[in-house]
């Protein structure tokens, strides 16, 4: 395909996408109806449609309207590439400019030009304050791709060595030092042979920081009590030998849980829902809730535009409750380990102090917000410890 061809493919997309249907079903959806399009044509075609979602509002004010094409006019004289060339109409191009859309752009909003909902601007800057720009525009980028080297099998160096002999190029990031970043081949990582052994995953990097800011001994009994995929719990499970369940009020979400556990070689009771009382009483439970999700932006874009005032209200009920139900499951003098990949205060610091205001015989020990800044997605991460003495 022609690079213009990939953009009337794009534009497509993002119609469908604008007209409600969800991003990953419009991809499969094209890929399915078109598939003289080669792998080099999907990636380029997929990167289009993502970075076009993450800067929905920029892009749509640039290209003069809020359609497929107005985002991919937008997307060109972002990148500062005339839409001209592109929009020709000959073979599979898009149709050429109309005058309307060869206009000069409009005066952007601050939520404009910074790809945020209006109603979202207030909530960044009472969490982000003098912070709240740069994190937005770190927002506005891809993702880069990390790997977590299994230590408990490899060396970080020894790991890019095995990584490279395949073509996948690497550097070690300072957020974890389990962490790498990918810089070339991103594509091949799930193929090649280190990943398929189990010597190498892929986790963010603030995930990593995450899971290495944990107070954990070696033979603890840990329960990941929203252990989803898992990607945390096997993180544990490569610092060093625990006895670890896995629980979730959606055991669907465990369903790779198994096999992954398999090939990193380590051991994980999957526990039913509602049945984490099992795993009592705990050293260390890892609660990694259900969150708006707006560290992780970048890389799920689409939630940007979806979250509402009510859903952001329910999930900081769950979040409660979580923290209310699974804090009964630590061991006097054990920890209870909170974290979101939200930058929201209400949904982090505001959350854990609302926490300990309701209940006592709780310390917290540690605290931290990463945001995109640093490198990784948005991640919040709060240790408490349970007092030895158990007060009301
Ligand atoms: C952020 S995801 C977990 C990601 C996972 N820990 C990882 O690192 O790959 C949150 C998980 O919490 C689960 N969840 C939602 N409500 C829950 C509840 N009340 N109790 C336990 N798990 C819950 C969701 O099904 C989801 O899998």
């Amino acid at each position: 395909m022609t690079p213009a061809a990939r953009i009337a493919a794009a534009i497509t997309l993002l119609d469908d996408w604008l007209a409600g249907q969800p991003l990953e079903q419009a991809l499969t959806t094209w890929g399915r109806h078109n598939r003289y399009a080669g792998s080099g044509d999907r990636a380029a075609i997929r990167d289009h449609v993502f970075d076009a979602v993450r800067r929905r509002r920029s892009f749509a004010a640039l290209g003069g309207a809020e359609t497929g094409r107005g985002l991919m006019i937008g997307a060109l004289r972002a990148a500062g590439v005339d839409p001209v060339t592109m929009f020709t109409g000959e073979g599979h191009a898009p149709p050429p400019l109309s005058p309307d859309e060869t206009g000069p752009p409009r005066a952007m909003s601050r939520g404009e030009a910074l790809d945020c909902p209006d109603w979202l601007l207030p909530e960044f800057e009472a969490s982000l304050g003098a912070d709240t720009d740069a994190v937005l525009r770190a927002l506005q980028a891809r993702a880069p791709v990390f790997l977590r080297v299994n230590l408990a099998r490899i060396d970080r160096p020894r790991a890019a060595s095995a990584l490279e002999a395949e073509g996948i190029v690497t550097r070690p990031h300072e957020l974890a030092e389990t962490a790498l970043e990918v810089t070339e081949g991103a594509r091949r990582v799930q193929h090649s042979a280190p990943f398929r052994d189990g010597l190498v995953e892929l986790q963010d990097a603030a995930s990593q920081a995450v899971v290495a800011a944990l107070p954990l001994r070696a033979n603890d009994r840990v329960l990941d009590y929203c252990a989803g995929g898992g990607g945390k719990t096997l993180a544990m499970a490569a610092r060093l030998p625990l006895t670890l369940f896995a629980h979730d009020a959606d055991p669907r979400r465990m369903r790779d849980l198994p096999a992954r556990a398999t090939r990193a070689g380590v051991r994980v009771t999957l526990l039913a829902p509602g049945e984490g009382s099992r795993a009592a009483p705990c050293d260390l439970v890892l609660l990694d809730v259900p969150c708006s999700g707006s560290g992780s932006w970048r890389r799920s874009p689409e939630a940007k535009w979806t979250l509402t005032p009510e859903r952001l209200a329910d999930l900081c009920r769950i979040q409660a409750q979580i923290l209310s139900e699974a804090s009964a499951l630590v061991r006097p003098g054990g920890y209870l380990a909170y974290a979101t990949c939200s930058l929201f205060e209400r949904e982090n610091a505001a959350q854990i102090a609302a926490f300990l205001a309701r209940q006592h015989g709780w310390q917290q020990r540690h605290a931290r917000l990463f945001t995109p800044r640093d490198g990784g997605d948005g991640f919040f991460v709060a240790i408490l410890q349970r007092q030895n003495t158990i007060q009301g």
